[in-house]
């Protein structure tokens, strides 16, 4: 019997469809409608070595929400002595905090992802979550092409920074619209702006000290440490700084410290331009030079060691307080894989969910 026309162009549809990369079996292509989260963290390199820090940093400061200088004028500084010398600098001082399952920034994000995501199961919530680095890998764009094999058309994106910054928060929304702009069937999509006063947060963290002076005592200080911002970002009105002092205040009546038992610094400045003030390091020198010799660093911009709090904080910073005359310096850690965090992280981001399709077991 000779084949029907109509069925031989349909064999033709088929065999081409399965070839595609989007192609879906028929029935997960029923399964669609199911929701999914990104938590976007900034990304770090793939190793501790120079050309894989040098792949990292060119990403990352090409970025123009991250350097505001015309591009013609930065791109033969980046291009020439910050991406000759910098990353071997920075190879002993990544190797120096490298995990054994890699970089600290990566692993504890990694870890939060995983550990939301059976919380979520737990809890009878089909919610899908994975991580899309704004620089390196995986990218934001690796964790939207993930979603969205696995039917998810609603996705929620969660910036891991408390406070909102435009060089973090803002091109991670600059780099979804990105990716979406190569998508004909877009998810909905929400974002998280900031959560720097969220009660979830600041009591998790007020906890996590709380625990850590109840085993080994108060400090005389308190210092806490947000990464620093150029000045001129805040005078063109970012709101980075404000956002900064409202969590160090929350912190604070959550502990309930005095205005003169805590102070507010910023670290990691980059550049020869302003900063954000105080600095930490001269800070913490200057403290120790007058007198007081016993201090707690905690950095409630980062919800991941990583780099900046392991190596900057903990070795640097440090050893500048003890040779100007500290005696004791404690570096409590960030939120990372803390169970009462991966509690209320979940939370957090169940209430930017309300009104999707979660299915529920049950249901
Ligand atoms: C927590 C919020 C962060 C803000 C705000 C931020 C602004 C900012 N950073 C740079 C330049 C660098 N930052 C670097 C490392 C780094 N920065 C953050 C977070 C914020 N940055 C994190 C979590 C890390 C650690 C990454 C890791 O791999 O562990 C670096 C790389 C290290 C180095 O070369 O010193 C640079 C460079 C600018 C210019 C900026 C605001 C404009
Ligand atoms: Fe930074
Ligand atoms: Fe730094």
């Amino acid at each position: 019997m000779s084949e029907n026309p109509k069925q031989r162009s349909f064999g033709r549809f088929w065999a081409k469809a399965k070839q595609t990369e989007r192609f879906i079996p028929w029935p997960e292509a029923f399964n669609k409608g199911r929701v999914g989260v990104v938590l976007s963290n900034l990304g770090t390199p793939d190793a501790p070595t120079a050309p894989a820090i040098k792949r990292y940093l060119k990403e990352f400061l090409s970025d123009s929400r991250v350097i505001e200088i015309p591009k013609l004028l930065w791109w033969p500084i980046l291009n020439g002595p910050i991406l000759l010398a910098r990353p071997r600098k920075l190879v002993p001082r990544y190797a120096s905090v490298w995990m054994p399952e890699g970089s600290p920034l990566m692993v504890y994000t990694q870890r939060q992802a995983q550990l939301v995501k059976q919380l979520f199961v737990a809890r009878g919530m089909d919610v899908q979550v994975e991580v899309g680095m704004r620089y390196g890998n995986p990218s934001i764009g690796d964790a939207i092409k993930r979603l969205d094999s696995q039917g998810c058309d609603h996705i929620l994106i969660v910036p891991m920074y408390p406070q909102y910054a435009s060089s973090t928060t803002a091109t991670v929304v600059d780099e979804v619209a990105r990716v979406l702009g190569k998508m004909r069937d877009q998810p909905a999509l929400r974002f998280i702006k900031r959560f720097h006063t969220d009660p979830r947060f600041i009591s998790t963290l007020g906890n996590q000290i709380a625990r850590f002076w109840g085993a080994e005592g108060r400090p005389q200080k308190l210092v806490m440490s947000f990464h620093g911002l150029p000045q001129q970002c805040v005078d063109l009105g970012d709101p980075y700084c404000r956002d900064s002092y409202e969590t160090a205040r929350a912190l604070a009546n959550y502990l309930g410290l005095a205005d003169d038992q805590y102070l507010v610094t910023f670290q990691s400045r980059f550049g020869p331009t302003k900063w954000l003030e105080p600095y930490t390091e001269p800070t913490l020198k200057r403290l120790a030079e007058e007198g007081v010799t016993e201090v707690d660093v905690v950095c409630p911009g980062f919800l991941a060691d990583c780099l900046e709090t392991l190596e900057e904080i903990q070795v640097e910073v440090r050893e500048t307080f003890m040779h100007a005359g500290g005696k004791q310096f404690r570096y409590i850690p960030a939120l990372n894989d803390n169970a009462e965090w991966i509690e209320s992280f979940a939370d957090l981001i169940d209430t930017h969910l309300q009104g999707w399709p979660v299915k529920t077991k049950q249901s």
